[in-house]
């Protein structure tokens, strides 16, 4: 079957040591001849093969005949289905160049790999579970030193940062807390501290429909597209994207050394995800901002983006277009936060978030549990703490799964004028400001 007209172009590339490397995807053009606004491109693709497939085919191929010189010769190196949702990647994230590996951590595990031991690294002290079990990795076995820091806070970011910084990793929002972080200052900041410092940002709760940290001044921008990009939990991947061509071709090295190269149909299907990324993340953002409203109302401490009593708000909607879909908020009693999660039905049980089905968890047993008990206190991650992720459900459905979950836990009982209030003097659920239970 002859290659797609459009997907992939012959060039060679290097190892670290100066050797030939077999074919891998070309960088799409400089501002990757974006025509349309975001949710046009998102569905426009351009290439396609010699019978006009409307679909990319799935290369459901290891290897590829013909020797050498040849565009593509094995999958771990490149493939073709891979290689057009790279460049679509590329064109949605404003980024020059973009890689496709097997895991959201996989992406964070090619970002760090350029780290050498005695490297420092400047990231949050609020972080997804996953990225700080890597980093307490690499600071315990690679030599790295890894300073955890208020992000929110660019002075305390800045006495962080020195000549040794080799790379700044951020989270915004951040998972759980959904902290903001200042994208372009804290770029600005390491570039000046040292010009070769490598800025990433983890874009997982934005995705690239809602921010872009590229034109931000970061030099990666990666996510985890098992989330919002996929939207549908049916597939793990990571995308990195990047402007400087040295660094993407760094990063390839890593990908083709290692074999964390996203697998043909897992890309095909990733590309399928994408095409409806705008109109999901809208509903789901407004099912989120009404029930973030609706919490609150309620007199629950909730943390959103998109309420104006987020203490960054201004600065969050100076660098991105949207507030996403994930909010947390806390009860004051880790056993009414245990209660009220397993009381809902629409809200499943569950990890992960950014997918059509709207899911409740509880962090600290869940996505961040692999952060140790006295970690998260030093870093104050309220051991009560819920998130939930709103999905593309009716909104009417999604409140009276919560409200009746919150009456059935304690949390809240109905007035006579059938508002739901509040019920702090609840004596069986003691929901009280302070967290009573022990971890
Ligand atoms: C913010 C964030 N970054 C990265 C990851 C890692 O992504 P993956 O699960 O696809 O490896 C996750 C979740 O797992 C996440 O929440
Ligand atoms: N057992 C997993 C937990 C995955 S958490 C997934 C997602 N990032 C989230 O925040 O919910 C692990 O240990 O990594």
């Amino acid at each position: 079957m002859a290659v797609p007209s459009g997907i992939g172009k012959a060039m060679k590339h290097l190892d670290l040591d100066g050797h030939d490397l077999p074919p891998s995807p070309a960088p799409s053009s400089p501002n990757n001849g974006r025509k349309y606004a975001l949710a046009t491109e998102l569905v426009y693709t351009e290439g396609s093969d010699q019978y006009n497939s409307s679909s990319v085919p799935i290369y459901q191929s290891a290897t590829f005949k013909g020797g050498p010189g040849q565009e593509y010769d094995y999958t771990r190196s490149g493939n073709p289905t891979r290689t057009h949702l790279e460049r679509h990647m590329a064109k949605i994230m404003n980024a020059n160049r973009a890689l496709v590996v097997s895991s959201g951590m996989g992406a964070c595990d090619v970002i760090t790999r350029i780290l050498k031991p005695g490297d420092e690294v400047v990231t949050g002290d609020d972080l997804y579970g996953g990225t700080n079990r890597l980093l307490t990795y690499l600071k315990t076995n690679g030599g790295i030193i890894v300073h955890h820091v208020d992000t929110t806070k660019l002075e305390t970011v800045k006495a962080a940062l020195s000549e040794k910084t080799t790379m700044v990793l951020l989270e915004t929002p951040t998972n759980p807390l959904i902290k903001i972080v200042d994208i372009a200052g804290i770029a600005a900041a390491a570039h000046a501290a040292n010009p070769d410092a490598v800025v990433s940002v983890d874009n997982t709760m934005m995705s690239p429909y809602l921010q872009n940290p590229l034109d931000l001044g970061a030099d990666v921008s990666y996510e985890s597209g098992t989330k919002y990009l996929s939207g549908h939990h049916d597939l793990m991947a990571g995308i990195i994207g990047i402007n400087n061509a040295a660094l993407g071709d760094k990063f390839y090295f890593m990908i083709n050394s290692t074999g964390c190269g996203l697998a043909p149909f897992d890309s095909w299907l990733l590309l399928r995800g994408v095409k409806t990324l705008a109109v999901r993340m809208e509903k789901q953002q407004t099912n989120a901002n009404a029930i973030a409203s609706f919490l609150e109302n309620h007199g629950f401490k909730v943390r959103y983006p998109g309420l104006k009593s987020h203490p960054q708000y201004a600065l969050h909607w100076s660098q991105a277009r949207g507030a996403g879909a994930v909010l947390s908020f806390e009860t004051g009693s880790i056993s009414l936060s245990e209660r009220i999660v397993e009381a809902t039905k629409l809200f499943g049980i569950s990890v992960s978030f950014g997918c059509v089905n709207s899911l409740i968890s509880m962090p600290c047993r869940m996505s961040h549990a692999s952060i140790d008990p006295a970690t998260r206190k030093e870093r104050a991650l309220p051991e009560d703490i819920i998130r939930l992720c709103v999905g593309i459900e009716d909104l009417g459905d999604l409140i009276d799964d919560l409200s009746q979950a919150l009456v059935r836990a304690g949390a809240v009982k109905l007035t006579q004028d059938g508002f739901i209030a509040r019920n702090p003097d609840d004596a069986e659920t003691g929901t009280t400001k302070q967290v009573v239970d022990e971890p």
